[in-house]
């Protein structure tokens, strides 16, 4: 059985305080997009970890794929099981990569092994490994609030746009973009966002993070400004960064006039 664990974006993020246990809260909207990785599971009589694809830093057990499995492992009887990654989405990027695998593995093992999870449980479990997890799970446009893990859907449809993510060679640590943050309420409620029209998105909708992380890494902003000069009809750094998006109505064809040499660009 495969399955893939796609990326998503964060379309405005608001960190609004900071919490007693060093965790932020936040309001942003996740948005699944196409770019993901690939993940297969199949019966074995030892349970085996295999890897392909981006070479992901850190000890094998300490991938998230790994840790979902542990978790679920724990509280079921489960059989022997094959499972390999194919890694696509780049880490340390803000596409949240690493917390869609783990959702992915909870909801492969659920259905393969017949564990009768609901989604509900499969989202407790996904909190347990991370605050982007939970969104994975059901995976569709929501509104997320408290540490990401509150979510509510809500009706935006990109469908119809062109979607180009672009990935510096830069990484972003997530705590270290935190840690620089200071909170404050929002001016806009992200809430309200399908009531105004795209082409307004830019005047009212903002990444938090950017002002503390375009001033150290000024090729970000370069690549946001350069998405406008493209066309886009939005443009925004996703979570902590690196990873920034363009929302296209048309992309143009020359797109390596605007964009610096040998950079990613996913479509
Ligand atoms: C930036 C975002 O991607 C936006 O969606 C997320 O908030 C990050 O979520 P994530 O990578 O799943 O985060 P976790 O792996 O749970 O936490 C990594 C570190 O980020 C910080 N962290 C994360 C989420 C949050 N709401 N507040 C935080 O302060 C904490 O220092 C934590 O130790
Ligand atoms: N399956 C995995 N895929 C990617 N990274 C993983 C995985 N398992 C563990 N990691 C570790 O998690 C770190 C960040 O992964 P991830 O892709 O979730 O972060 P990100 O791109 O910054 O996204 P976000 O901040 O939105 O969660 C990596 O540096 C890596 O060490």
């Amino acid at each position: 059985m495969i399955v893939f664990p796609n990326a998503k974006i964060n379309i405005g993020l608001n960190v609004v305080s900071r919490r007693e246990d060093g965790y932020h809260n936040l309001e942003t909207i996740f948005y699944p997009v196409k770019l993901a990785d690939a993940l297969e599971i199949a019966d074995s009589d030892e349970t085996e970890f295999s890897y392909s694809g981006l070479h992901i830093d850190g000890a094998p057990e300490n991938n998230l794929v790994y840790k979902a499995y542990s978790l679920l492992k724990s509280d079921f009887e489960l059989p022997g099981l094959n499972i390999h990654l194919h890694k696509v989405i780049p880490f340390g990027a803000g596409l949240g990569g690493g917390s869609s695998d783990a959702a992915f593995v909870l909801k492969l093992i659920n259905e393969y092994c017949s564990l009768g999870l609901n989604s509900t449980e499969l989202k407790q479990y996904a909190k347990e490994i991370g605050a982007d997890c939970p969104f994975f799970i059901e995976n569709k446009a929501s509104f997320a609030r408290g540490i990401g893990d509150q979510l509510e859907p809500i009706q935006i449809d990109l469908s119809k746009f062109e979607i180009v993510i672009v990935k510096p060679q830069i990484s972003v640590s997530t705590p270290d973009a935190y840690r620089n943050i200071k909170p404050s309420q929002p001016s806009f409620n992200l809430k309200e966002l399908n009531k105004i029209p795209l082409e307004e998105w830019r005047d009212f909708v903002v990444n938090d993070f950017e002002k503390t992380v375009f001033p150290k890494y000024p090729e970000i902003q370069n690549i946001k400004e350069a998405l406008y000069k493209m066309g886009a009809l939005y443009a925004a750094m996703s979570g902590s960064g690196s990873a920034v998006f363009g929302i296209f109505r048309h992309l143009p064809a020359n797109t390596d006039k605007f964009l610096p040499k040998g950079i990613f660009i996913y479509r």
